[in-house]
């Protein structure tokens, strides 16, 4: 089944790396945007639905055409463009409530442009994604070969961090996370490390007291579940090859705790995965990379890697939508 693939933010890497992995795999994908957006040259079929990508797909890059209206400046958003950025996910969206799509993927959207250009009222997908699928709970999770990464908080500010680490969020996110690994990735026994929020864990709450009065109540609850977690462990220290090799996935405390790491070990094919959704939904791991588009130049492994994992995931739910 086709794999509905939004445009992101026009003037930022998306329609080039969306036509450059289109090109790379020729598989059933349905891309929703301005077909002006596309990189010049791009064979394009446009369609009317989902149901005509597959037999175009192996000869040109299906496209279920909007009109954005004024042209793109590369590297600039154009604030008119900003709600049919919106639109091009909610659309996709409601292809896959209605089983006519198997996923969605989607490329990068300038989370300040759609701010600016169209009060867009959530800080990324993740958290739109969420409200579309019911306003569910939902955890994102990064991946590439070898590692896994969730961070409990996703985009706020820092200082807020402490604040809203509550029991509760981290529960939600463990829980989220071991039911991922095993119905989304196949997983039959999970192992999940779970980082400090503090240097050295806290040492013994001689730096910090979030491991002792949050995160080490829950994992000692959850074990008692019988699942299998690992921490609260420094951070500093969990990502290297050997420890790598003793989880399926690290929880963070923060964004750049859990994205710092997957970005350095391999930010070429790193993938977005919102996990907790009632479909299947990735990204590439990287944003809009402004400062390169329009050059032709935009290195398109981690789209590739993203359809690649949306057809994975979705082929073992063998359903477009499971509330
Ligand atoms: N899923 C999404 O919608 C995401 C959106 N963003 C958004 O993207 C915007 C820019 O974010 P940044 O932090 O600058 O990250 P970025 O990933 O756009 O760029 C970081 C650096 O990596 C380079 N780069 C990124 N992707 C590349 C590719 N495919 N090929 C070659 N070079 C590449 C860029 O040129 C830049 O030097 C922000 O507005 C942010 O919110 C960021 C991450 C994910
Ligand atoms: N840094 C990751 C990121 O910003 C992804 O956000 P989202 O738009 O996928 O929620």
């Amino acid at each position: 089944m086709t794999i509905v693939v939004s445009c992101g933010e026009p003037a930022g890497i998306g329609p080039e790396v969306a036509a450059k992995a289109w090109d790379a795999l020729r598989l059933p994908m349905l891309w929703i945007g301005d077909p002006c957006h596309l990189p010049p040259g791009t064979p394009v079929a446009e369609v009317a639905g989902p149901e005509e990508a597959a037999g175009m797909a192996s000869r040109a890059l299906p496209v279920l055409a909007r009109d954005f209206g004024p042209p793109v400046t590369p590297g600039h958003p154009n604030p008119a463009h900003a709600q049919g950025v919106i639109d091009a996910i909610r659309d996709a969206v409601a292809l896959i409530r209605t089983g006519r799509a198997s996923a969605l993927c989607t490329a990068p959207i300038s989370k300040a442009a759609l701010v600016s250009g169209a009060g867009f009222g959530y800080p990324g997908h993740t958290e739109y994604l969420a409200h579309l699928g019911g306003d569910v709970d939902v955890v994102m999770m990064l991946a590439c070969e070898g590692l896994r990464v969730v961070p409990a908080t996703i985009h706020i500010a820092l200082s807020e961090v402490p604040r809203l680490l509550t029991p509760e969020r981290l529960e939600a996110v463990i829980r989220i996370t071991d039911a991922s690994l095993r119905h989304d990735w196949g997983l039959t026994a999970p192992r999940i490390a779970v980082a400090g929020l503090n240097p050295h864990a806290g040492e013994d709450g001689l730096m910090g007291s979030e491991e002792r009065t949050v995160i080490r109540p829950v994992l000692d609850r959850l074990r008692a579940e019988g699942m299998v977690l690992s921490g609260p462990l420094p951070a500093d220290t969990m990502f290297h090859e050997a420890a790598r090799a003793t989880y399926d996935a690290a929880i963070c405390m923060y964004h750049d705790q859990a994205l710092i790491p997957i970005k350095t070990v391999d930010f070429a094919r790193g993938v977005n995965v919102t996990a907790g959704l009632p479909f299947v939904r990735t990204s590439p791991d990287h944003g809009t990379a402004f400062g390169i588009a329009g050059q032709g130049v935009a290195d398109p492994r981690s789209m590739i890697a993203a359809l690649e994992v949306a057809g994975r995931l979705s082929g073992q739910r063998g359903t477009p939508w499971r509330p």
